[in-house]
């Protein structure tokens, strides 16, 4: 089984900083739903930044889509097929209407406008959105605009989703959304989260961020058992 994403060995540190990843290594493959937790602060986010060339690591390697990428050049394509949904919302959004901004990928990757508004209304459907198409976007919950952030990105039809805390500061109710759609989709996912019981709904496994090294969690530790 060929690997979609692979990291290994990755050390990062931001200047000035003390090192945030020491020898970090995942993979991602078909069809693995990946949990990434971990302290506050420890890396995740910085993580996911790397995998998409959003950050170069000091040391290590990313193999994406079978390719070992370094330059800029070589991440273009890792960002068109890895579909990054960020932790704050409002990072993603930013048209008047919730039409423009998720037929802003396909538009941008040639779409016509009739075809770009099919895909928003397709995609809406998916996230349990239908008809907010003429939606005032910053005028949307939390929990829409989340929904709304992972629309743009499925609209750009990716190989892979990368989710940073999907329901962060969601209720209940759209959270048990969130991990449905989720759960509906075909694309492997690596999603950041301190939730265990969206850990244990939807992902297959999970893997501990500290000291800057992922690892299988202790089962016996309490983390492990999902406090985050
Ligand atoms: N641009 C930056 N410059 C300097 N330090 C940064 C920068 N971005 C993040 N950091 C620091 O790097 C560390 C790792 O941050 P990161 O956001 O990756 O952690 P995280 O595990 O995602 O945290 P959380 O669970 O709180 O979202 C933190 O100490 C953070 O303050």
């Amino acid at each position: 089984m060929s690997l979609l994403l692979e990291g290994t060995g990755l050390h990062f540190t931001y200047p000035h900083r003390p090192p945030v990843l020491a020898g970090a290594d995942l993979t991602l493959g078909p069809g693995d739903r990946l949990a990434i937790t971990g302290p506050n602060g420890a890396g995740k986010s910085t993580l996911l930044q790397i995998l998409v060339g959003l950050l170069r690591p000091q040391a290590g390697r990313v193999v994406a889509f079978g390719i070992e990428r370094h330059a800029e050049a070589d991440f273009h394509e890792v960002r068109r097929r890895v579909g990054y949904v960020f932790q704050d919302p409002d990072d993603q959004l930013f048209c008047p209407t919730v039409a423009e901004d998720v037929a802003f990928g396909p538009l941008n990757l040639g779409q016509s406008r009739a075809q770009a508004l099919e895909t928003v209304a397709r995609v809406l459907d998916v996230v349990g959105l239908a008809g907010f198409e003429g939606r005032v976007t910053h005028k949307l919950s939390g929990g829409e605009k989340r929904l709304v952030s992972l629309a743009c990105v499925m609209a750009m039809d990716p190989d892979v989703l990368l989710l940073d805390e999907p329901t962060n500061a969601l209720d209940e109710e759209t959270t048990a959304r969130m991990e449905a759609v989720l759960l509906s989709l075909p694309q492997a996912m690596i999603v950041v989260s301190h939730d265990p019981h969206f850990r244990r709904k939807v992902v297959t496994r999970t893997l501990r961020l500290q000291g800057g090294r992922l690892a299988a969690p202790d089962p016996t530790c309490r983390h492990a058992r999902g406090t985050g």
